[in-house]
């Protein structure tokens, strides 16, 4: 078999991809453990009682047939002590299957209070950090590693019992002879030397395996979300090799995880062999000098037997334990994202709600890290006061996405202020001081690509609008021009749309996005593109749509169809990273410059649509 490709670029951590979502130390997720666990308190008390209980069972029994061998011997009544016998081989059963339950109980408690937040902050992530992570990382965290961790709650419980019982046992030794505990631990040296052998090399191997599967899961979804491009270029065997390669390498890092395990699962017979031998030839030598008897040494190696279940439980399990641990320090590591900060009381009550103009500074912005790179935006400088509609122009490339987009609030620039002006005296507000929800309530942004979200059409937009009556929803719909196509539906707004479900258009989930924002009701909305994804028949009517949202609210249009920019207030053309242009349709058009060429090439009925493309 080929070594595994190496995963990481040089001198990043083990298993950690470059950009790749952190991975907490063992350490943290122990204690998130432990507080998660404390907070289910009755939960967390029955699985230890009857766990304690059900190990003190375990430890009795071997105990009890001692004492009857030396009753036996003695030609003494066996017969209370059987009564005792039988009380506690039944106590021991019940309490062993009410352990098992109560520990699956808590261990499901646990795993779907972590599943929650780790869904929860993923569902919250900045979204420069999923962009680098990549959502194949975040989605096998929330899918493979919760799976991985949540199976593991038998084996959890399992553990627990069984070291409940090896501690036990230890006090059951030392009640029968110092010495027979001392023979006992011959066992230990053996276990000890092959653990510290396998966990060193078991911890790294897991997390590379989780790594490796996670990249996988990257792969494949890059391959799901881009078939479309994969078919259109012909790169299906490309495509294929790269999800066989992450295939490959995945297979690779499981081999190599179970090659070391095997060799471990191996010391395990012979740790056993070592402790029995110590045992009976200790047994032997005591019973011949009388120190103990015969039936000391018999429940000595039955409690011995007893014990080759939990131990074998504890020792083979590590490798099911590390796998789950490396599996819960990934979850960890989502959990513990740094939430943002909450914003200032004071800020928040000055940040308007009406009458919201909108003041860009210096705004600069380069994608890359490198301080050396070419920035995207070069220092910024917009007015949109409270009411009125700017319209960003510009070839493919120069900036519009990206200026939309950082007025949206979606991600902060690397330079400079994007600030709320409250009109007509209001002081301004810069969105990098509120979080993320005070900026949803005041900033509505519609994006090229509308996702529309599996549930009825109903769901899909009282989402803006949590509570919002049927009503309401005919409303925003009729605003944008929608209402028309979903009230022909036979089920209206019951409609069931997404994955699998109706289909709709490019041009109506857009629509409904529109409609989402008018059911929000922002001061000011950012729309990116919003007629630029229907075809030309479509495109028409989207923009109605979206004329209609933006009348008596501030805004930001990236235009593509200049018959859109034409009907804003006023027109910024980007070029270059910068404001080229701005000024109104008419007074642009007078200037002759870039806007005035682009509209004479736009505005030639023969060739409008490409020249529309092209913009
Ligand atoms: N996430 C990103 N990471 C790195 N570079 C990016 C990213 N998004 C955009 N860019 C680059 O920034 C520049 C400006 O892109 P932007 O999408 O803002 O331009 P645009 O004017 O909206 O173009 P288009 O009309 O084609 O959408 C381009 O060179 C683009 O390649």
């Amino acid at each position: 078999m080929s070594a595994p490709a190496p995963l990481t670029a040089p001198g990043t951590p083990t298993g950690t991809p470059t950009g790749a979502l952190p991975v907490a130390p063992g350490r943290r997720s122990a204690a998130v453990l432990w507080r998660t666990a404390r907070a289910h308190p009755g939960e967390l008390a029955a699985a230890l009682t009857t766990t304690v209980l059900s190990s003190a069972g375990t430890v009795a029994l071997p105990l009890l047939l001692g004492r009857a061998v030396d009753v036996v011997r003695a030609g003494d009544g066996l017969t209370p002590l059987l009564v005792q016998l039988s009380v506690v081989a039944v106590l021991t059963a019940l309490t062993t299957a009410l352990a098992r339950r109560d520990a699956e109980r808590l261990g499901a408690s646990v795993a779907a209070d972590l599943r929650e937040r780790v869904v929860d902050r993923s569902l919250r992530m900045d979204p420069r950090v999923l962009e680098r992570a990549g959502s194949g990382d975040v989605a096998s965290r929330v899918t493979e590693d919760v799976e991985l961790f949540t199976s593991s709650v038998q084996l959890a419980a399992n553990v627990l019992t069984s070291v409940v019982t090896v501690a036990l046992s230890a006090v059951g030794f030392l009640s029968l002879d110092w010495r027979l505990a001392l023979a006992f631990c011959a066992v230990f040296p053996v276990h000890v030397a092959s653990l510290r052998w396998y966990l060193p090399k078991a911890g790294p191997l897991y997390a590379t395996e989780r790594a490796v599967a996670a990249q996988r899961s990257q792969v494949f979804l890059q391959s799901l979300h881009g078939a479309s491009t994969v078919h259109a270029y012909r790169m299906a065997p490309l495509q294929g090799e790269r999800v066989r390669a992450a295939s490959r390498r995945t297979v690779g890092a499981s081999r190599a995880a179970l090659r070391v395990f095997a060799r471990f699962s191996m010391s395990m017979n012979a740790a056993e062999a070592v402790g029995l031998s110590a045992l009976l030839a200790t047994g032997f030598w005591l019973v011949r000098a009388d120190a103990v008897t015969v039936g000391a040494v018999t429940a000595a190696a039955l409690l011995f037997h007893r014990l080759f279940g939990p131990l074998g439980v504890l020792l083979l399990s590590f490798d099911e334990v590390s796998r789950a641990a490396a599996a819960l320090n990934r979850l960890v590591g989502v959990v513990d994202l740094p939430e943002d900060p909450a914003p200032d009381p004071a800020v928040l009550a000055r940040a308007p709600r009406s009458r919201v103009g909108v003041r860009v500074r210096g705004l600069t912005h380069r994608y890359s890290d490198d301080p050396t790179a070419a920035p995207v935006l070069r220092g910024i400088d917009l007015d949109v006061p409270a009411g009125t509609s700017l319209a960003v122009v510009g070839e493919s490339g120069a900036g519009k996405t990206t200026l939309a987009a950082i007025v949206g609030g979606v991600f902060p620039p690397t330079g400079g202020t994007v600030e709320l002006v409250g009109e007509p005296d209001g002081e301004p507000v810069a969105l990098a001081d509120l979080d993320a929800g005070s900026v949803r309530e005041r900033v509505g942004v519609i994006a090229q690509e509308s996702h529309v979200f599996t549930g009825t059409l109903r769901d899909d937009l009282t989402l803006a609008r949590p509570g919002a009556t049927d009503e309401d929803v005919h409303a925003a719909l009729r605003v944008v021009g929608g209402d028309d196509w979903v009230s022909a539906l036979p089920d209206g707004l019951g409609t069931r749309v997404g994955p699998g479900e109706l289909a709709l258009s490019p041009a109506r989930a857009q629509q409904l996005a529109l409609a989402r924002l008018v059911l929000r009701d922002p001061p000011v909305v950012v729309l990116d593109e919003a007629t630029a994804e229907a075809g030309s028949a479509g495109a028409r009517d989207l923009e109605l749509s979206a004329a209609a949202l933006v009348r008596g609210r501030t805004a930001l249009v990236v235009a593509h169809r200049l018959s859109q920019a034409a009907a804003c207030d006023r027109i910024a053309v980007v070029a270059g990273g910068r404001i080229a242009e701005l000024g109104t349709h008419a007074e642009l058009l007078r200037s002759g410059g870039r806007y005035a060429r682009l509209w004479d090439t736009w505005s030639r009925p023969a060739q409008a649509p490409q020249a529309a493309a092209d913009t």
